[in-house]
């Protein structure tokens, strides 16, 4: 688990590293702007191009101009420094960069608030304006400058966060931002880097170790946190040599329609491929054949379930929220005494009646994606306003709540925020959701706490559409992941 920190946390934590390990402050920097350009240089390995720095005067400008020095002994042959001189003041580190930069012979354009933007022809712009320092949304000559830059639509390579957007407080929709490709940030990802809204201003980003003291970070207040893979690793039990299906629970679905059989048949078959020792699915006898045929494993189950027979349940997908659909949530809210998972419909149900809501057992875990997420708690402005009310229901609901998107989202009744790195594009399809809740509910059956299968769930299941993207797909079926599954789990071994 890594703990995500803010601006001014990163601050302090560049302050504890420079006086306790101890380094200067232009020494951490030089080592920052060293672990840049190893990133850069993978990214942009062809030394002729032609790359234009734009350097802001504080520090993230003193990176920009040590990135210059950097390329140039690094046989880039074109590379060159454009100053924008918004204002006069400039930090130390910037000075003792631009020093070193000016005993080199790498030109160096000087724009000061009334001259003209000159014409750039470079290929690459590497964005080294403003970086964690921002304090308010750009204006004046500024945005204007770095509008105009925007408009050239070249490929654009921010230093540590692009100038402009705020690592984060939420950010206005319509201030202007250095719209980059790639960001290359320090340490650790920005939480609005996670964040959906970001797709606005970077494709992507990658995060490079600058040696900053994480034992201070790991310690620092936040709530806020990355899953890493030996998080996972810590999960997994091995199966043991004795064991047999009744070691690896019984799992309920209760899920399908007419319409929608294929979510309960999805749910049903990553549950088989997750391990759960006995899975049964309660769906429409429509749907009897298709179950039958494509997934012998799995029994069916038809009318009143005799809920003690079974280790965990997961309700909801393709369901439906017509009036016997209510009634068999009500069921189940009455009846089942293990650990839920609620999925899909089973949301849509709770989200317009609030007093079944109110029956949710303790340590349930819910996986909304954001529309239903929205429905059951009302809209939200931004995701940082999300990210607030998810945590505030799981610790006063004792829920697990999962906010399903490129980065899912964890809360936990503890008020901690978890953020899924795994999955990829390649995974919006429909009927993904499903497979997760099938992962989810399998893990469960397993004995896994709550906490653990919905973490391990979230992780496996981007971790397969991983694996199976690396296998060339370019789109991923959820009936794909849903067989992957069983692999990424071996995998872990
Ligand atoms: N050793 C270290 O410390 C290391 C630091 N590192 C690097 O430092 C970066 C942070 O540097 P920084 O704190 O100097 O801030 P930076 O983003 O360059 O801004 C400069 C100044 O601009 C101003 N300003 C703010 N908003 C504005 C606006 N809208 N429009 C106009 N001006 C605005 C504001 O000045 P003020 O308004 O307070 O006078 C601010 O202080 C960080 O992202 C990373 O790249 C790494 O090298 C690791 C080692
Ligand atoms: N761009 C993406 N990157 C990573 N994961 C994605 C992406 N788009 C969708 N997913 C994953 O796919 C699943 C989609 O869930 P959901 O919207 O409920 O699908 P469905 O209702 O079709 O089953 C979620 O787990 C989500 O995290
Ligand atoms: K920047």
């Amino acid at each position: 688990m890594q703990k995500i920190i803010t601006a001014t946390q990163t601050r302090q934590a560049d302050q504890f590293t420079i006086a306790n390990e101890p380094i200067s402050s232009v020494g951490l920097m030089e080592r920052a702007t060293k672990s840049f350009v190893v990133k850069f240089m993978e990214e942009v390995p062809a030394k002729n191009i032609m790359i234009a720095v734009y350097c802001g005067t504080g520090n993230n400008g003193g990176d920009g101009l040590a990135i210059a020095r950097l390329l140039s002994a690094r046989n880039y042959t074109n590379v060159k420094v454009v100053i924008l001189q918004h204002s006069f003041k400039t930090s130390p580190e910037f000075d003792e960069n631009f020093r070193s930069v000016q005993k080199l012979n790498l030109p160096v354009h000087i724009i000061q608030s009334d001259d003209e933007l000159p014409a750039e022809t470079s290929e690459i712009i590497i964005d080294a304006v403003l970086g964690s320092g921002l304090n308010k949304p750009l204006e004046g000559i500024l945005k204007q400058w770095i509008d105009q830059l925007n408009a050239l639509h070249k490929k654009v390579i921010a230093v540590d966060i692009p100038t402009g957007m705020f690592a984060d407080e939420p950010n206005q929709a319509d201030s202007t931002k250095f719209k980059a490709d790639l960001v290359i940030t320090f340490q650790r990802p920005k939480l609005n880097f996670l964040l959906p809204e970001s797709a606005l201003v970077m494709k992507s980003w990658e995060a490079v170790d600058i040696g900053l003291d994480e034992h201070f970070i790991q310690s620092c207040e936040s709530e806020l946190a990355l899953i890493e893979e030996k998080d996972i690793r810590l999960i997994f039990k091995k199966r043991e040599n004795f064991s047999h299906k009744g070691t690896f629970g019984h799992s309920l679905i209760i899920a399908g329609k007419d319409e929608t059989m294929g979510a309960a048949l999805l749910t049903a078959e990553a549950c088989l491929n997750t391990g759960s020792g006995l899975t049964t699915a309660f769906i429409p006898p429509s749907g009897l054949i298709a179950l039958n045929t494509r997934l012998p494993e799995v029994m069916a189950g038809f009318g009143e379930p005799g809920w003690q027979k079974y280790s965990a349940l997961a309700i909801g997908p393709g369901l439906g929220t017509d009036d016997p659909a209510v009634a068999v949530l009500k069921n189940a809210l009455k009846n089942f005494r293990g650990p839920c998972v609620f999925d899909a419909d089973a949301l849509n149900m709770l989200a317009s009646d609030k007093s079944l809501f109110d029956l949710v057992p303790e340590q349930s875990i819910l996986t909304p994606h954001v529309k239903e997420f929205d429905r059951l708690f009302g809209s939200h402005k931004n995701w940082n306003h999300r990210i607030k009310t998810m945590q505030q229901e799981a610790r006063e609901r004792e829920l697990i709540i999962v906010l399903k998107n490129r980065y899912t989202i964890i809360a936990l009744p503890t008020g901690m925020v978890y953020f899924n790195l795994t999955g990829t594009p390649a995974m919006a399809s429909g009927g993904m959701g499903d497979v997760l809740t099938g992962i989810i509910v399998a893990l469960l059956a397993q004995g896994y706490s709550a906490i653990q299968a919905a973490m391990a769930g979230v992780y496996l299941h981007g971790k397969a559409g991983n694996e199976l993207e690396e296998l060339g797909y370019s789109v991923i079926r959820a009936s794909e992941l849903a067989k992957q599954v069983s692999k990424t789990i071996f995998n872990f071994k």
